[in-house]
């Protein structure tokens, strides 16, 4: 038993028609509230570090929770790089121990994103580590980057089918209307569904059966959440999500995983607010970061069996 990868968990997403959780880590209790929620539901999960988590926690106390959490519930738990910056940070990962990394080159030139891709492919595959990669600009804030919105580019369906041919990468991040953060959309949510369906047509026609993508940026800003943050003093005005049933329906389709951070956030910052407010004489973190961790667990929980659908996936 140990850390195992997302080729079999995408294998069986794809056709169960559901998608893995892919949450972002960078304490303990966020580790166990969202391990404790794939635990309820029976649920295979991947937890995944930004380069900032990586210098905020450090990669081997990062990897070393991830190993107890294995340990403890038996799950299938995928440890995977989110955004890897560079080469080298994809081969720091790998050698600490992440099952899966992605190297994310799609702010450069599209000849630099595939050559570097590729490289990436072949050290991590020779480690027995899966690569995903990324096509398209998403709009908002990623990883320190600014992308100016207009700036934000679809993913090209042909383009896509040339990429994952000469990489070899094993899964691939389209931009379709999601972005990163908690203001996603001024007006009404859309997504470009028709492109996602394109890219799945062209892949398979290309020969890549079942080809799993991944959306980035698919928090759903948990109103709940955010109307707890401002009931408590907390200023977050406007902040908009992905909806549930857009999450639902990319899930049935040929999104294998699904990114989530922004919600994370969102609920530990409410569940501390709220405990800070309520309890102004307490001053145990146990008390509130513990709080913190339930409504993580909560809402992982909805999101695994009300969302992606990836409930009782350990069977
Ligand atoms: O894509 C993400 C991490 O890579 C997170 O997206 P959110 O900001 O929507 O949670
Ligand atoms: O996509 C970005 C993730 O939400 C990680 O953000 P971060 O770099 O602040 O850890
Ligand atoms: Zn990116
Ligand atoms: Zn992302």
């Amino acid at each position: 038993m140990g850390l195992v990868t997302t080729k079999e968990m995408f294998e069986k997403a794809f056709v169960g028609g559901y998608a893995i959780g892919a949450f972002n880590i960078n304490n303990m209790e966020i580790v166990q509230g969202v391990v404790a929620a794939a635990k309820a539901q029976n649920s295979a999960v991947i937890l995944q570090v930004s380069k900032s988590a990586l210098k905020y926690a450090h990669p081997k106390y990062l990897k070393a929770m991830v190993d107890a959490a294995v340990e403890e519930t038996g799950l299938d738990i995928a440890l995977h790089l989110d955004h890897g910056p560079d080469f080298e940070t994809c081969k720091e990962c790998i050698e600490v121990g992440f099952t899966s990394v992605m190297y994310d080159g799609s702010h450069l030139d599209y000849e630099e994103n595939v050559a570097t891709t590729k490289a990436v492919v072949e050290y991590a595959h020779a480690h027995g580590v899966v690569v995903e990669a990324e096509l398209g600009k998403l709009a908002g804030v990623e990883d320190d980057v600014k992308v100016d919105a207009a700036n934000a580019t679809y993913t090209d369906p042909d383009q896509a089918v040339d990429f994952v041919t000469r990489t070899g990468v094993d899964s691939l991040a389209i931009a379709i209307g999601t972005s990163h953060g908690a203001y996603k959309f001024k007006g009404e949510a859309k997504l470009d569904f028709d492109r996602l369906e394109t890219i799945t047509k062209k892949l398979e026609a290309a020969g890549f059966h079942n080809f799993p993508i991944v959306l980035h940026g698919a928090s759903s800003v948990d109103q709940r959440c955010v109307a707890m943050c401002n009931e408590y003093g907390g200023k977050i005005d406007g902040a908009k999500g992905i909806p549930a049933e857009m999450l639902r329906k990319a899930s049935s389709m040929a999104v294998c995983k699904i990114n989530m951070d922004t919600d994370l956030r969102l609920a530990m910052t409410a569940a501390i607010r709220k405990s800070f407010g309520e309890k102004p004489e307490a001053f145990d973190p146990r008390g509130y970061l513990g709080d913190a961790r339930n409504l993580i667990q909560e809402l992982v929980e909805d999101k695994i069996k009300n969302v992606i659908g990836s409930t009782d996936s350990m069977k």
